[in-house]
């Protein structure tokens, strides 16, 4: 449960979307991964020569014990391979900062985090096209909260100031307005008071999702 800051009384918000660790240690296995995210993009080292083995034996073996299973075999969106293979929350894809979204009961989704070097774009600074992404995450995590999703169709993102690197980072997201198939969104990003960038998103529920079951319940 967190506490929404903002609203002046004490609001509880629920985890959204919440990712146990997989039995097999893969979400481990990604944490790790991670941290050798962060080290390797931005530190100097001597000589890494033994390291370099270690990995690609590590590589190796993993590959060797994996059954991969190709994006085009995941049955629908919101099951456990589908969030967990996602580039901005999915909690066993070590590209993913990863994102922890909660989803307070007025419908708005916020997430709390910090971006290490390996998001850099200006220096010191997250890069544009990081925001973005994460920033169309939040307005379809929005619209997951609200049960009613779609695909971007258009995506407009002010940046106000740049956005620093190893900063506590606040997003905040909703959905606004529905129009039959047309989902609109909104949401912002601020290093604590100030507004780095907003963002105003369209999505647009495809035909073939209307045939679907949308209101299964979200596993994972
Ligand atoms: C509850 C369940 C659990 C969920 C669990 C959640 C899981 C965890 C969350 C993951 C969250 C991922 C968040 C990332 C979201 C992406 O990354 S989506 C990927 C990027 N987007 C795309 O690839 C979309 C590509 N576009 C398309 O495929 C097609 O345009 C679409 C979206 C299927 C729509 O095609 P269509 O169904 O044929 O619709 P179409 O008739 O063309 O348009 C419908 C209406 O929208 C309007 N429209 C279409 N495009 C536009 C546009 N660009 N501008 C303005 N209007 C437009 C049309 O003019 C039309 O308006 P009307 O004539 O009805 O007034």
């Amino acid at each position: 449960m967190t506490e929404q800051p903002d609203s002046g009384e004490a609001v509880s918000a629920q985890t959204f979307l919440d990712q146990p660790d997989h039995a097999s240690g893969a979400t481990e296995l990604a944490r790790q991964l991670r941290r050798i995210r962060g080290l390797v993009s931005g530190a100097d080292f001597e000589d890494l020569s033994a390291e370099i083995e270690l990995a690609r034996e590590l590589a190796d073996r993993i590959e060797n014990a994996a059954t991969p299973h190709p994006p085009a075999q995941y049955d629908s969106w919101g099951v456990p391979e589908h969030i967990a293979s996602n580039p901005v929350i999915g909690s066993r894809n070590p590209a993913a900062p990863p994102l922890d979204a909660v989803v307070f009961p007025d419908g708005t989704v916020r997430a709390d985090l910090t971006l290490g070097v390996e998001f850099q774009g200006p220096p010191g600074c997250v890069h544009g096209g990081v925001v973005a992404m994460l920033f169309d995450e939040m307005l379809g995590l929005a619209n997951a909260a609200a049960e009613h999703i779609g695909m971007t169709v258009d995506l407009q993102v002010t940046y106000s100031a740049p956005t620093p690197l190893d900063t506590p980072l606040r997003f905040e997201a909703r959905q606004e307005r529905v129009d039959g198939r047309k989902l609109w969104c909104a949401g912002t990003l601020h290093a604590g008071d100030t507004l780095c960038a907003s963002v105003r998103g369209m999505f647009v529920t495809p035909r073939w999702m209307l045939d679907g079951d949308q209101s299964k319940p979200i596993e994972g």
